[in-house]
């Protein structure tokens, strides 16, 4: 069970590298790797168990936070509805995974990012693309390729990044945080 404490901080040089691919089938190491990223996520949007545990809530976390630098992240985007609870919007561990394509429409979240490797709040919108096609394997080994928008579009890009040494505050516009161009769509 990850915990805080075992979450890497900005300045930590495994967070600007670019992570190595995932070989298949997983080593057993791989495996529980993969299970504990998805854990941490389950555990932290749980508001119980999240506090006890001291844990930030997190919709996605990336290998290299917790020291690993391979292609592999869990992502997590609850449904909005609370009493859907076990139908999340997209749940899963996402391993290789390539941007095949991307709209050109960009999305930002009104509230901007964070990011459980960053401590403090850095404030700004961070421009993506509105929606991706993205492509994966899963822990089996299995390809996927889906389409995303909204939310987990920007998870997805958001884990992403990690894996390519990129934080979510590269992207905010330096003048001024807030630029927006005029066909950028806002979620949430
Ligand atoms: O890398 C994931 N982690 O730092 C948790 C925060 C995830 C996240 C937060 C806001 C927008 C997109 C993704
Ligand atoms: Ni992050």
């Amino acid at each position: 069970m990850f915990l805080m404490k075992d979450i890497v901080r900005d300045g930590d040089p495994v967070l600007r590298k670019q992570a190595q691919k995932v070989k298949f089938p997983l080593s057993d190491q791989d495996k529980k790797l993969a299970h504990d990223l998805m854990e941490y996520l389950e555990v932290s949007q749980d508001p119980e168990r999240g506090q006890e545990l001291g844990l930030r809530a997190g919709v996605g976390l990336a290998a290299p936070q917790v020291g690993v630098s391979e292609m592999m992240a869990s992502v997590l985007v609850p449904s909005e509805d609370e009493n859907e609870k076990d139908k999340p919007v997209f749940k899963d561990v996402i391993i290789n995974p390539v941007i095949v394509s991307n709209s050109v429409q960009r999305g930002a979240l009104t509230e901007g990012e964070g990011c459980l490797s960053v401590d403090k709040d850095i404030p700004g919108y961070v421009p993506r693309a509105a929606r991706i096609t993205l492509k994966y394997q899963d822990v089996d080994g299995k390809e996927h390729q889906i389409r995303l928008k909204n939310y987990p579009a920007i998870v997805c890009q958001h884990e992403i990044d990690h894996l390519h040494g990129t934080l979510f505050y590269d992207h905010i516009n330096k003048e001024n945080p807030y630029a927006k161009t005029d066909d950028e769509i806002f979620i949430y």
